[in-house]
């Protein structure tokens, strides 16, 4: 039997993942697809799988998959491609969408000009689990702070971020023994009050052009160990995003860009 499944690849600050819009396009399988569809030479390529369906507790649910085809609990950065996508291709009229992800229901606010969603603000809900702990990899000694986001974090803040060799530090980190689920790993620099650089090394995903929860961990870390206020801008290799801590509500805000790349489709042959 031949199926078409229709995606869209879209980018948030140069975080780059598959959409699929299931309400049209059903997927059994996504822990394999995304591991395919991810792969660069040989797939569509990015940095995972994102599926868009429905909810009996909220406008549309999402789900995440990593290129490695783990599931992650949440994605910043696909949840403002979520709410461009439910505006501009007609899902929805509403500028306030709410989605129901593995870690709660999110708000997404949709900033809309000229009929076209360039930015998103999200309330990423309350960080949790933060500890500040030290930790030892590749024979360095650090000290990071972990953060929950839905999906875990460790922020490690350093002089210059550029002594940081990502590659070769971010898997002995993601797999250090202290974490037996894996984690995401952040290392960031205070550039200016207000302004911190920081680079990602994603569980299940590697080095990507950034992270909205991650942004959203380095945000709350820098608060918490007084290097920065509740509102910092987080610049990443592929762009930047702004997280305000909300003193009173404690919830976190996260404002970015979501861009649409191209739309394809996959033909899924499954007699050859
Ligand atoms: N890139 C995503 C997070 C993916 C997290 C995933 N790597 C995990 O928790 O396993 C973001 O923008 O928030």
């Amino acid at each position: 039997m031949t199926r078409v499944i229709k995606f869209t690849k879209m980018h948030g600050a140069g975080n780059d993942y598959i959409y699929v819009n299931t309400l049209k396009y059903p997927i059994e399988s996504p822990e394999k697809l995304s591991v395919e569809w991810s792969a660069p030479h040989t797939g569509i390529g990015s940095d995972g799988l994102v599926l868009i369906g429905s909810s009996d507790k909220a406008d549309f649910s999402m789900r995440i998959f990593n290129a490695d085809g783990s599931e992650a609990k949440m994605c910043g950065n696909a949840s403002r491609c979520i709410g461009k996508y439910l505006y501009e291709y007609g899902l929805t009229s509403q500028t306030a969408v709410t989605l129901d992800t593995l870690s709660g229901i999110k708000i997404l606010k949709l900033h809309v000009e000229d009929g076209k969603v360039n930015t998103v603000t999200v309330d990423m809900g309350r960080p949790a689990d933060m500890k500040e702990q030290p930790i030892e990899a590749n024979g360095q000694k650090f000290t990071g702070t972990t953060v929950s986001m839905g999906n875990p974090h460790l922020v490690i803040f350093v002089e210059d971020i550029k002594d940081i060799n990502l590659e070769s530090i971010g898997p002995k980190l993601e797999n250090h023994p202290l974490f037996p689920d894996r984690i995401n790993v952040e290392f960031a620099q205070v550039l200016e009050h207000g302004k911190i650089r920081m680079r990602v090394w994603e569980r299940g995903s590697g080095i990507t052009q950034a992270c909205g929860t991650g942004a959203c961990a380095t945000a709350v870390a820098a608060a918490l160990t007084g290097k920065s206020g509740r509102k910092t801008d987080i610049i990443m290799d592929g762009g930047s995003l702004t997280i305000e801590w909300d003193e009173k509500t404690d919830h976190v805000w996260m404002t970015g860009g979501a861009v649409r790349v191209f739309d394809g489709e996959v033909i899924i042959n499954d007699e050859l």
